[in-house]
């Protein structure tokens, strides 16, 4: 698990760094340079002709120093100052006077083009406005370069809170990052101008942290030995039962891909509640489920569903129909058991405007973009300024956990947030959400806490994508590839993990 900061307390970090343990500034601006200019290296970019793009906060004091250590090292280099001599940081102008002393070439209006290689030291956290003028112009430029782009600390231009564009932002190839990577590296737009993001440590530690911060954590491989243990003595009941309530007349495949997901996730059983029509294509295709369709005497049949389930997910594929809208209100007002709420559920929450506050049993709910916007009665574009803001609030509001989904997942409980990084763009297929509703729900099955299993969910989901996307390519998978996917990611981890 990494801590991810505000763009406001990772100010205050570096702040304790150089005040509470005297690190001098100037010697954590040197070894972001270092670090930047060996991964530049790593890269494997050619370093031909190298242009420096610089601005006038300590953004930029990062790209002065990166200019003379390239300098040193006889690498071509020039320097493009687009900032103001007179809002420059005393670090900054520092660094900027030692280049002019070395004779570094200083351009005014690069030929663009020539460049292999462009450092962009514009911006960093502290980009406090939308982008216009000089700098809008420079960025324009960098993004129609063919050059490889490294972006110091953050693409300039992406807000490290939020990932919004603050009018423009560059489009990098790679990003190099100190101690603590930003919110805005993953969500929002910020996620694909980021692009690849490395994470250096320049001497700023734990140790440094601001007491009252916002609490963001993001996973990684180490993070699936959080997968609920398998014993040796292990039987089906124990491995946890799932209620799946989805499919309707029109939409199996949905209720077919959750089922599948969770099965694969662990679950020991899988029962689907679905619509009648739906039953010969279930046993088709998942023989393994135990199918129990929607009768006249529904009550009394899912009065016994939810006795024997230990989680229970609604929405996938059901539709919108009266009879779903009597299910959902049942399960809400009669489960005593973990409830997962997904796609037309949520929007027959929406629709309905039924609240989820107030039940005893923990509730989770997943929506994309569309369903939150529908959910909080707002707009994708007023929910896409501040997703983390979006998922927190509503589940504050509604006691539930949010697991706002998008190419940055944020999985939220009103006070922590989880920000996914695993997973790709082949993700953005029909179906995908499903498979996440089944191995959310297999998770839950197994004993984890609803947002311990959100969080992992989201994560085992994204790997399985990347797993899916390695197999078959970003633009040919399908939403069936991440079942695929997550079978490998799992035996993977259960070998690591030594499962029994
Ligand atoms: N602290 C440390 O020791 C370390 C810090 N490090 C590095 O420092 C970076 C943070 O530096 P920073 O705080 O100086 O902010 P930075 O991102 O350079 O920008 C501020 C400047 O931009 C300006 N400005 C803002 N928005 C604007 C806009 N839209 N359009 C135009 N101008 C705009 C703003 O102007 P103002 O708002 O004051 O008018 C100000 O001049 C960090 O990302 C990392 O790279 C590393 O060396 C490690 C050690
Ligand atoms: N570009 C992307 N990068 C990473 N994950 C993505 C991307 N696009 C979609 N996803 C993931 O795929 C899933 C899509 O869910 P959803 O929109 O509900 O799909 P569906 O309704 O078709 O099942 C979400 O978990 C989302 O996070
Ligand atoms: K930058």
């Amino acid at each position: 698990m990494r801590i991810l900061l505000s763009k406001e307390d990772m100010k205050t970090c570096d702040q304790n760094t150089i005040e509470g343990f005297g690190v001098p500034s100037c010697v954590l601006m040197e070894r972001a340079a270092l670090a930047c200019v060996d991964e530049l290296y790593r890269s494997g970019a050619a370093l031909d002709r190298v242009l420096v793009i610089c601005g006038s906060g300590n953004n930029g004091g990062d790209g002065f120093a990166i200019a003379r250590l390239l300098f040193l090292d006889q690498v071509p280099v020039s320097i493009w100052f687009v900032g103001k001599e007179q809002s420059c940081t005393d670090q900054t102008r520092h660094q900027k006077e030692i280049c002019e002393k070395y004779g570094i070439t200083f351009c005014s209006n690069p030929e663009i083009n020539e460049y292999t290689v462009i450092v962009d030291a514009l911006f960093g956290i502290g980009l406090s406005r939308d982008i216009e003028g000089s700098y809008r112009d420079a960025i324009g430029r960098i993004n129609e370069s063919p050059a490889f782009v490294l972006s110091v600390d953050i693409p300039s231009g992406i807000d490290g809170n939020t990932g919004v564009i603050r009018g423009i932002a560059v489009k990098a190839d790679l990003t190099v990052t100190f101690a603590f990577e930003q919110p805005g590296h993953y969500i929002g737009k910020g996620r694909a101008c980021t692009k690849e993001v490395r994470v250096r440590q320049i001497g700023i530690t734990k140790e440094s942290l601001p007491k009252c911060r916002k609490s963001y954590v993001c996973y990684d491989s180490m993070d699936l030995r959080r997968l609920p243990e398998r014993l040796a003595t292990e039987n089906k009941g124990s491995c946890g039962k799932v209620l799946l309530i989805a499919g309707s007349r029109d939409m199996c495949g949905a209720a077919i891909l959750s089922a599948r997901a969770a099965y694969r996730s662990g679950a020991g059983y899988v029962r689907i509640y679905t619509d009648e029509h739906n039953q010969s294509a279930l046993f088709q295709s998942i023989p393994e489920a135990v199918v129990s369709c929607i009768h006249s005497n529904w009550k009394r049949e899912l009065e016994n569903l939810l006795a024997w389930a230990d989680v229970v997910a609604v929405g996938p594929g059901i539709g919108m129909e009266a009879q779903k809208l009597d299910i959902l209100n049942y399960v809400l007002e009669h489960a005593d058991i973990p409830v997962i709420l997904d796609a037309d559920a949520l929007n027959l929450v929406a629709r309905h405007n039924l609240s989820l506050d107030g039940y005893s049993m923990p509730v989770a709910v997943t929506p994309h973009l569309g369903e939150m916007a529908r959910l909080c009665r707002s707009t994708i574009s007023d929910i896409s300024e501040d997703l983390i803001a979006s998922a927190e609030i509503f589940a504050k509001e509604q006691h539930v956990i949010c697991v706002l989904k998008d190419a940055g997942t944020v999985v939220s409980n009103g006070s922590e947030s989880y920000i996914n990084t695993s997973g790709n763009s082949g993700m953005a297929t029909a179906g995908s959400g499903d498979v996440l509703t089944g191995v959310f729900a297999g998770l839950t099955a197994q004993g984890m806490t609803l947002f311990e299993a959100a969080k992992l969910a989201v994560f085992l989901h994204g790997c399985a994508g990347d797993a899916a996307a390695q197999k078959y390519g970003k633009r040919s998978m399908t939403a069936n590839d991440l079942v695929e996917g997550l079978i490998r990611v799992l035996a993977d981890a259960d070998d690591k993990n030594k499962c029994k």
